[in-house]
């Protein structure tokens, strides 16, 4: 049995702690918002986010940072990226040589373009970098939570990424391991933006042939930005890559590809932000990874449209018709 801190109530966190929690371990949820942490003590639920499931006892709950650390093997954070710097400054101090930190979101930082391991190491002064290990893979909270059997990957150094292996892996999670951190988070970042292109099809009321397009082209995207930063070819192949941008491209619990749809639907972004409750961390991405293709210059007319779209508010019918009508070209360059 380990303790383990997860830093972020959200949906995902939420849900990691039942597996955890489920798995023997002692694990402590921290909920950023002092008010919701009252109210999950209370219930012993988590309705904002993850409604209808009893929190099991041991999963303790709290909204105090002082000491928490104390006697934990693994601290996880669960935290949309923009927002991830700020939540590990709060325990950066209490870090020892022996603590893993696992981050499960899913994200650039638009600030600095920095993944998030990156962004982790740079809080932390790069000591125990090597502790960091990326949990990435087609994994919607609201299946795992039921139990449905699902797959990831865990990616770090490799004795550090085996141990997060062990950690999570039961009967209906099954955890691969790999060395490929940099391709694992890039995987997982963009999938996210390519998700709200597939879900822009949707709300065209486009067909399957379309949604295919989106998706392979999305990936060899994914693949062509990704060679930039020596990621590994054959992870776009793997559950971070292949894996995790088929389930967001095409799930109902998706909230990226959610806003794609109501894009799609003609709704204009800020309305479909404002009306969620949860992140969609493609749309800030998207902002990230087109200014990254632009300073590098990698060829994404999925990301440019994307961001065109979003942040200078073209019209989506006009920008359709751009991608279609681009110059020909042969399918792998
Ligand atoms: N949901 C899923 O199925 C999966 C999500 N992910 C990734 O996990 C990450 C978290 O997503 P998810 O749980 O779904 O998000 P949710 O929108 O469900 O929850 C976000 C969580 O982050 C907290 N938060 C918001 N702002 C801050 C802040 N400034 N400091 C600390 N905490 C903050 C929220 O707290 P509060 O409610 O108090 O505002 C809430 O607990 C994302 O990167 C996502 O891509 C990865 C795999 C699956
Ligand atoms: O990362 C996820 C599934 O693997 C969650 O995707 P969404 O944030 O689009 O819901």
């Amino acid at each position: 049995m380990s303790k383990i801190v997860v830093m972020g109530a959200g949906s995902w966190g939420t849900a990691l702690a039942l597996l955890l929690a489920e798995n023997g371990n002692e694990v402590v949820l921290w909920e950023f918002f002092e008010e919701r942490a009252k109210e999950m003590q209370k219930t012993r639920r988590n309705n904002y986010y993850l409604g209808g499931i009893d929190l099991p006892d041991n999963i303790t709950i709290t909204n105090k940072i002082e000491n928490i650390l104390d006697g934990a093997e693994y601290l996880l954070f669960s935290i949309p990226s923009q927002n991830l710097r700020n939540a590990i400054q709060l325990v950066s101090s209490q870090l020892t040589e022996d603590i893993i930190i696992i981050n499960t979101g899913k994200g650039i930082e638009v600030s600095t373009k920095l993944r998030l391991s990156e962004v982790i190491k740079e809080e932390i002064l790069g000591k125990y970098h090597k502790n960091i290990v990326a949990l990435s893979g087609p994994t919607h909270a609201e299946e795992v939570v039921k139990k449905l059997p699902t797959t990831i990957v865990a990616a770090g150094e490799e004795e550090k990424a085996q141990k997060v292996q062990e950690l999570f892996s039961n009967n209906y999670f099954r955890v691969y391991y790999s060395t490929d951190i940099t391709g694992v988070e890039l995987g997982g970042a963009l999938k996210n933006c390519i998700a709200i292109a597939a879900g822009i099809v949707d709300g065209l009321g486009y067909g399957d042939n379309t949604k295919a397009a989106v998706i392979t082209r999305g990936l060899a995207e994914i693949s062509r930005f990704s060679k930039n930063f020596n990621a590994f070819e054959k992870t776009f192949s793997g559950l971070a890559g292949m894996g995790d941008l088929i389930v967001t491209c095409t799930s109902q619990h998706s909230r990226n590809r959610y806003v794609g749809e109501e894009l799609g639907k003609g709704k204009k972004i800020d309305d479909i932000l404002n009306g969620m409750n949860m992140v969609a961390e493609g749309v800030p991405t998207i902002k990230a990874v087109h200014e990254i293709s632009k300073d590098k210059n990698i060829d994404m007319p999925i990301i440019e449209s994307l961001y065109r779209i979003i942040y200078e508010n073209e019209n989506i019918l006009k920008i359709a018709k751009v991608l279609m009508e681009r110059d020909l070209k042969e399918e792998f360059y």
